[in-house]
């Protein structure tokens, strides 16, 4: 009986510590930190899933759209806060939004407590697979500082302008894949169809190909693969991307076993290669691809380590991994020794070097072996090798992102459509064809940089492009207990050196919640997320068109009315010394397949984002039988279902940029002329 009694009142207490611990968690420790009403049990759990299953409707948006979207429908509906909390616990971070971009520059920048910026989120963890432990994206600290600092020149302004004619000479490769949808197209047309392509799938083929020839001076060859393909429609792109996991295991596991020299290292070496890289990548795609609300709240569930569904998937990464690991390190141990053998004989060659070969390079002059064999020390092989992986995965889908949503705007645009033409006419020639354009800009000299950096109102659609629709933003955390403070205005020296002040003693956050003092807010402990989405349309910032496709307000001459943008306001490269270190590299990509492609192809965007068309009005006022797009006061179409983001790696455009391809009107003769 008082066995029985002892149990009980263990039990009571028990409950009633959990309660209380619990009650904490929810309503005291970040009780000063702006929020939704949160529940003792789920936290914000309930109240993400309301907002993400408001389908379809005026108030929400398609169900699957991109987190950042359902994150800036919440930023409203709490009246615009500088931050807000979304806590997930436990089955996700407790997660801090940074709405204001005051409170994202302290974040990104160095202070007296953080020398390289605020220290990366360990939910980037998940990305190890793809990029590598010794991954610069992962790093901190000294490791950290070393690996940017041997990359920073291979991505130096002046090092990638010497590689324009390698972008160029990928971007005309592009230009052949659209002129074979062009012809397939055509076909069609005449069957009242006309064919519609993934655009992504081809500027993908387009990234990782200038990536493959950029950082590691080979041909990967993705954009050939698809010129190979039997059909480049959409149909087609869905059933090439297909194909089970279970029989992409045991190929793998064979390969696996053999050391990965089965079929990885014949004829088709390259082409294998970017094969099982897509699968990796995809592999992450499919976690959230098309997954309605509550299976992806479900899949919080399933993310715990015991989950049958998540042990499998993580053993088919790290199969894809391995696998991508062992043809890079191969790769990079060739390259070396081909370095070595370049650099101890007399071959100068006036070519700009790849961003690996210049790396390389480096590191051997900085630690060359003793008996000056041509070894490569591991430290450099793994780190090389993760480089290589980091820049594959960060540079191919983000820029392919950016050059889909350039393409888009600038066919729902017109007035930014005749801009860009009247641009390109003064800087190529009226008339110039893709093949005399990639010529201008493979010009040895400054010739081809110098057209580049004219093309001022480009640029302007790039950047405008990128604010509407950043593909990735940053995660931090500040350790528990470190005091880590941010400060609405202008960052007073307290926001920064506060974190050092309370670093000795307890946190107020530590104390119980009381962690705002006037704009002050101590964020430690909770994953603190740079929303550029949120940043990007701040009304305070860009004012009524913070939802428009507005270039002009890039060009300062142009936008004296509304005043300065802070320079922070726009970061979808992030800011600080954890910057893009890709930046220039996808900016001159973006800007040279503008340039090759503009004049010559009209893109017709079908699904999301189509235009309106009505019957246009003939001569004599009566309805003909062309239609005519609608174009409203900010001189862009009228769409008929707003094109949005979704969630996979990165944020995609949701149906894959479902284009039909023509020749624009007046256009007559092949790509050369
Ligand atoms: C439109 C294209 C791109 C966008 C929007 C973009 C965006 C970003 C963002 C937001 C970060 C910060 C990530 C974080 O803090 O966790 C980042 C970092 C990085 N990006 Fe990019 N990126 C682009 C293209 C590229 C390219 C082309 C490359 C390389 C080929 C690249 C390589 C990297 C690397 C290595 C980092 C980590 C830098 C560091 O931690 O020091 N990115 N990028």
């Amino acid at each position: 009986m008082s066995a029985l009694l002892v149990l009980t009142a263990f039990l009571a207490i028990s409950i009633l510590l959990a309660y209380h611990r619990l009650h904490y968690h929810r309503f005291v420790q970040y009780a000063h930190i702006p929020q939704p009403p949160t529940s003792l049990i789920w936290g914000h759990m309930a109240l993400l899933h309301k907002f993400m299953s408001m389908s379809s409707s005026q108030e929400g948006g398609p169900s699957d759209r991109h987190i950042d979207l359902v994150l800036l429908e919440i930023w409203h509906s709490l009246g615009q806060p500088p931050l807000f909390l979304m806590d997930l616990r436990p089955v996700g971070p407790c997660l801090c939004i940074i709405a204001s971009h005051h409170l994202a520059e302290q974040i990104s920048r160095s202070s007296a407590a953080f020398a390289y910026s605020v220290p990366k989120s360990y939910t980037l963890g998940e990305l190890v697979p793809l990029v590598g432990h010794d991954s610069m994206i992962i790093k901190e600290g000294q490791e950290w500082k070393e690996l940017r600092k041997r990359f920073n020149p291979g991505f130096a302004p002046g090092h990638l302008m010497g590689l324009l004619p390698v972008v160029a000479e990928k971007v005309w490769m592009f230009t052949r894949l659209l002129e074979r949808v062009v012809s397939d197209s055509a076909d069609q047309e005449g069957q009242g169809g006309g064919k519609v392509v993934r655009l992504d799938m081809l500027t993908q083929g387009l990234t990782v190909d200038v990536i493959g020839e950029v950082v590691m001076e080979v041909d990967v060859g993705a954009q050939e693969e698809l010129l190979g393909r039997a059909d480049l429609g959409e149909d087609a792109a869905a059933a090439a991307a297909g194909g089970g996991e279970e029989e992409e295991d045991e190929g793998l596991m064979d390969t696996c076993k053999k050391g990965g020299k089965g079929e990885g290292h014949g004829g088709g070496e390259m082409s294998n290669f970017t094969k099982t890289y897509y699968r990796l990548i995809t592999s992450y795609a499919a976690d959230m691809e098309g997954k309605p609300p509550i299976k992806w709240w479900l899949q919080l569930l399933t993310n715990n380590p015991f989950s049958r569904h998540r042990r499998r998937r993580h053993r088919h990464r790290q199969l894809l991994s391995q696998k991508v690991d062992t043809f890079l390190r191969e790769f990079v141990q060739r390259k070396y020794r081909d370095e070595f053998q370049s650099t101890t004989t007399t071959t100068t060659t006036k070519k700009t070097k790849s961003i690996l070969s210049l790396s390389l390079s480096l590191s051997e002059k900085q630690e060359k072996s003793p008996l000056g064999l041509p070894c490569l020390p591991p430290k450099i092989l793994s780190t090389t090798t993760d480089a290589l992986k980091t820049f594959l995965f960060a540079g191919h889908d983000t820029t392919a992102i950016l050059i889909g949503w350039v393409l888009y705007y600038l066919s729902i645009c017109p007035r930014a459509h005749s801009r860009v033409s009247s641009e390109l006419d003064s800087i190529f020639g009226p008339s110039a064809t893709p093949a005399e354009i990639r010529a201008q800009l493979s010009a040895p000299g400054e010739g081809g940089p110098d057209k580049l950096n004219k093309m001022v109102y480009t640029h302007a659609v790039i950047k405008e492009a990128l604010r509407l629709h950043p593909p990735a933003g940053t995660a931090r955390r500040a350790e528990v207990g470190s005091g880590f403070v941010v400060s609405v205005g202008e960052p007073s020296s307290s926001s920064s050196s506060s974190a050092g002040q309370e670093k000795g003693g307890q946190s107020q956050q530590g104390r119980g919640g009381a962690g705002r003092r006037g704009g002050e807010w101590n964020v430690d402990g909770m994953v603190l997320y740079n929303c550029a989405t949120i940043i990007h349309r701040d009304p305070e910032v860009y004012g009524e068109t913070k939802d428009e496709f507005w270039p002009e307000r890039w060009l300062s001459e142009e936008d004296k009315d509304k005043g300065e943008i802070p320079a922070g306001a726009w970061r979808p490269f992030e800011r600080g010394p954890r910057d893009c270190i890709g930046r220039d590299l996808a900016i001159i990509e973006a800007k040279v397949v503008v340039a090759l492609v503009h004049g010559r192809y009209e893109f017709v965007k079908v699904g999301l984002g189509e235009k309106v068309l009505v019957p246009q009005q003939g001569p004599d006022g009566g309805e003909e039988e062309k239609l005519k797009p609608v174009v409203d006061g900010t001189g862009c179409c009228v769409v008929k279902e707003k094109l949005y983001t979704r969630r996979q790696v990165t944020a995609r455009a949701a149906d894959g940029m479902r284009m039909k391809v023509r020749l624009a009107k007046g256009v007559v003769g092949g790509l050369e002329g």
